[in-house]
């Protein structure tokens, strides 16, 4: 069953999975995170906290640079001109062509042009079996993950089967680098062509220069000036070539002229020769390799590993499992959605981490004190607890609710209307069958002493009685004096600091009403002005009994 997340709510759920995957930096924590839907049922999230916390303990073995390093293994696509294969039906023939790397024929076509004949081999109409070199490749490409991932299951599992994969893929290595180089051939050409045009003309400079000028009218008298230049062309030439003899090829393949040119159809038909005559061998040794290796079930291993840093960054995070409780309590929470935040302790219903145990609290207190922010992390805390993951706080208790119920306060909310739509939020959230935790915030400047508290004692009383567990922000406090389910708290201003702004202390004093602190404000108004109003502002300090 999964938890309700209503109003603003949702939109909290949304950031808190943002921020924590950010911490991963894995697109792939995301998609964890996000196929954790939040629970509301005690058994399930219990269930789910042993299989996160299995997940931890094998993250706990791991880096993040380890899992982020590794990478899905993607094919290439390619057509084989070197083989063929014989369909005995219409349907091998289908499947084959939609295969599309060879070409595919009916038995009484000519094969002989072809150095394989796939039908002598395959027991199966299938990529790895027609072109087994793609598979190959995109192991050979991705080499290094594929050591990460024998070392990673090497030392989370004792054991890995790709170790096997990687010694063989090692005996392949210079076969596959030759056949590399076949498809590279014209470009080592052109690179030589060049080094052998450019070793020419320094020779031939050389010559000019260690030739008097009655040498060199006397060899072009005698017509011996042609048959030295291409001697000495036909020498650098010979020399470059030899090159190509790491790629099996022996020929002529550039002509004996001078600029020094690539003779493209004998390199061509050179190239097809040496490559035909490796292409068999190079087959049945990927064929080998291929018919080892599932690429999909390999790239769901990079997969999991990946996902894998959503638990690393959970560890990171320093985060600790709650209990399962009657209520939501916690002891030094970090909002997750402000910097170097002030860590608070709060509670809400039954608990054994605080002597409070009641299920509605009013939340009052000083301007910009961080009410706001503390039903944020209220909010934070009780939905990863539904996510039976671990919680941004030193320890916690939490309740399994149904429900959430968040609204945040709009800039829309003042004015005319206003108390109107609180009051229309505030009911909808308390009416409906299951548990629920309702976080409001609509209140703190639209209700007034009077009919505004009668409103809400009375709706916190239903809440009450319905098992739900609520937080409201508002102004009003003495007016709920003697409401025994009722909670009312307190955040406070302690003071000015230096450059005479309010120091304000986040953590909310337990059934005490927010002092407001107007004598705070007067005196900042004060210090920061002159003449004859700094005089007025201290007057009205001295009233306060601060002079
Ligand atoms: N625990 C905390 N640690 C550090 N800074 C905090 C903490 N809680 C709130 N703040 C900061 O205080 C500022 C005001 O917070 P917030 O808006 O929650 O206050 P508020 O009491 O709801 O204000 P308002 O009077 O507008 O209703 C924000 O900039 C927030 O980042």
């Amino acid at each position: 069953m999964e938890l309700v997340l209503s109003g603003d709510a949702r939109t909290i759920y949304s950031r808190l999975v943002d921020a924590i995957s950010k911490k991963a930096g894995i697109a792939e924590a995301l998609e964890e995170l996000k196929s954790l839907k939040p629970l509301s049922s005690a058994e399930e999230i219990l269930r789910r906290q042993e299989e996160v916390r299995r997940k931890m303990e094998l993250a706990a073995r791991v880096s993040i640079s380890d899992l982020s390093s590794l990478e899905r293994f993607r094919i290439g696509r390619r057509f084989f001109e070197d083989r063929v294969f014989v369909a005995r039906d219409d349907g091998e023939y289908e499947k084959a062509v939609r295969l599309n790397v060879c070409e595919v024929v009916r038995e009484d076509e000519r094969v002989e042009r072809y150095a394989i004949n796939l039908s002598d081999f395959v027991s199966d109409i299938s990529l790895s079996e027609f072109a087994p070199e793609l598979i190959v490749e995109a192991l050979m490409s991705n080499i290094d993950t594929l050591k990460r991932l024998a070392r990673l299951e090497q030392e989370l599992h004792g054991k890995s089967e790709l170790s096997g994969i990687l010694s063989e893929l090692e005996d392949i290595r210079e076969a596959h680098k030759k056949v590399k180089m076949f498809d590279e051939a014209e470009r080592i050409a052109l690179d030589l062509q060049e080094r052998i045009n450019r070793e020419v003309e320094e020779r031939l400079a050389e010559i000019k220069l260690t030739l008097t000028a009655d040498e060199l009218l006397k060899m072009v008298g005698e017509g011996r000036v042609a048959g030295e230049i291409e001697s000495e062309i036909e020498r650098v030439i010979s020399k470059y070539e030899e090159e190509l003899h790491e790629l099996g090829i022996y020929d002529s393949v550039f002509h004996r002229s001078y600029p020094v040119r690539i003779d493209t159809e004998a390199l061509k038909n050179a190239v097809d020769r040496v490559r035909e005559s490796y292409a068999l061998d190079y087959y049945l040794r990927c064929r080998k390799i291929a018919g080892k290796i599932d690429l999909e079930r390999l790239n769901e291993r990079v997969e999991h590993y990946r996902r894998l840093s959503l638990y690393r960054a959970l560890i990171d995070l320093k985060f600790a499992f709650p209990e399962v409780g009657c209520g939501t309590a916690f002891i030094n929470g970090v909002n997750l959605f402000i910097s170097n935040p002030q860590p608070v302790s709060y509670c809400i219903g039954e608990n054994s981490l605080f002597p409070h145990s009641e299920g509605a609290v009013i939340l009052t207190g000083a301007n910009s004190g961080g009410k706001t922010s503390l039903l944020d992390l209220i909010c934070q805390i009780s939905i990863l607890f539904h996510m039976g993951l671990p919680v941004n706080a030193e320890r916690a208790e939490c309740a399994v609710y149904d429900e959430i119920f968040y609204f945040r306060r709009k800039r829309s909310s003042y004015g005319s209307g206003a108390f109107e739509r609180a009051l229309k939020s505030l009911v909808r959230a308390i009416s409906g069958n299951g548990r629920k935790l309702i976080l409001i915030d609509e209140f703190e400047a639209i209700t007034e002493p009077g009919a505004g508290a009668r409103i809400l004692a009375t709706l916190l009383e239903v809440a009450s009685r319905k098992g739900h567990h609520v937080v409201l922000v508002s102004h009003l406090g003495e007016e709920f004096a003697g409401l025994d389910f009722i909670r009312i708290d307190g955040i406070e201003a302690k003071g000015l600091d230096e450059n005479f702004n309010l120091i304000v202390d986040r953590q909310p004093v337990f059934g005490r009403i927010g002092r407001s602190t107007p004598e705070l404000i007067v005196e900042r108004l004060m210090e920061k002005s002159r003449g004859e109003v700094k005089e007025i502002f201290s007057k009205l300090l001295r009233r306060f009994g601060q002079e």
